[in-house]
């Protein structure tokens, strides 16, 4: 399956799996708009976006689809929240295999958790939205979430929202918690439209490494926050992607991140080897282009195929 933005398959190889990928979707009945720094924001645009990507997916088969996140704008009107959740699910369910969403700020700042984890049938527990699945014995795909620790999403009183509230009062000092005014640095991820993964989530990841290493799978941790500074700006990253990171590199199964948030994208490889891909939102797609695209997984790497505004990369893994 090779398509779009120059990068070929290895030659005679076949790939172990192919999946889709699309990021941002954040769909919304309203006018275009833009991001607070001015970036133009195409509400509307986004689900014809989707559309043209379920419809490639169905010719070329990858065996499940990916969204990292946002499927909704916060700028919804929230009398509508449910029925742009239920529309954007519906055209995702046009794809012929399973599709797994992670949860982003703007699904929180439409629905609860109670409300959005069974439309977007996430299988978590007790409200959490990190999960694993193994399609093939050889790979593992672990889907975190980046808002575990969150001020949004939660109900107020939760112990989770009371730990986020907690964070950004010691490392953020504007009364908007969402400003990056006068953080310098790394300081800059402290903001409220980004979260942290908890102490329980990080056991669960590291229990999840240690079995995939004793599988002898090749692992990609999915999250809708990027996990690697190299990859994206400082203020989109999740609060703890060092501990997180920590976790990751006991390991060497982990090969591949992939993330959202941070909509123009963008690629590293860290210390340890692991390569970072965050991933072009859909939502900047200007009408009639496109950000989608599939990876087609081998032994020794991911080859991403993007469309249009998606670059492609090829990812051979490290160790
Ligand atoms: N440099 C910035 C960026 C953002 N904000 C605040 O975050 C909100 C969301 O930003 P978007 O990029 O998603 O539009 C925005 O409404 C601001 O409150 C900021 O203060 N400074
Ligand atoms: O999707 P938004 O509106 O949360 O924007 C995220 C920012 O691009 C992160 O820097």
């Amino acid at each position: 399956m090779g398509y779009a933005n120059g990068l070929l398959c290895p030659q005679g190889k076949q790939p172990l799996l192919s999946f889709g990928i699309i990021s941002d979707v954040q769909y919304a009945d309203i006018p275009d708009g833009c991001s607070f720094l001015g970036v133009p924001r195409y509400y509307r645009h986004s689900i014809c976006v989707l559309q043209r990507a379920v419809q490639r997916w169905n010719q070329e088969k990858p065996k499940f689809v990916l969204h990292f996140g946002d499927i909704v704008d916060g700028f919804c009107p929230k009398d509508q929240s449910m029925i742009a959740v239920k529309k954007i699910v519906d055209e995702f369910d046009k794809f012929d295999g399973p599709v797994y969403h992670m949860i982003g700020n703007h699904c929180l700042y439409n629905l609860p958790r109670d409300k959005l984890l069974p439309l977007l049938r996430i299988p978590g527990h007790d409200g959490r939205a990190y999960f694993d699945f193994s399609p093939i014995p050889e790979y593992r795909f672990v889907i975190l979430d980046g808002y575990d620790i969150s001020a949004i999403g939660w109900p107020e009183d939760h112990p989770n929202t009371l730990k986020a509230l907690k964070v950004l009062q010691e490392r953020n000092p504007n009364s908007d918690k969402n400003s990056p005014n006068g953080l310098v640095g790394l300081e800059r991820r402290f903001l409220k439209f980004n979260g942290g993964v908890g102490k329980e989530q990080l056991e669960w990841l590291d229990h999840v490494l240690q079995e995939a290493t004793e599988l002898n799978q090749n692992v990609v941790v999915c999250c809708h926050l990027p996990l690697d500074p190299g990859a994206s700006s400082f203020a989109a990253l999740l609060w703890n992607y060092d501990e997180v990171l920590d976790v990751i590199h006991r390991y060497s199964c982990v090969k591949v991140c992939l993330g959202g948030h941070a909509h123009k994208g963008g690629q590293s490889v860290d210390s340890h080897g692991v390569h970072h891909r965050v991933l072009e939102a859909a939502l900047e797609c200007p009408p009639g282009t496109d950000a989608f695209g599939h990876i087609d997984a081998f032994n020794d790497r991911l080859s991403l195929f993007g469309n249009d505004r998606m670059k492609s990369s090829e990812m051979v893994f490290g160790h």
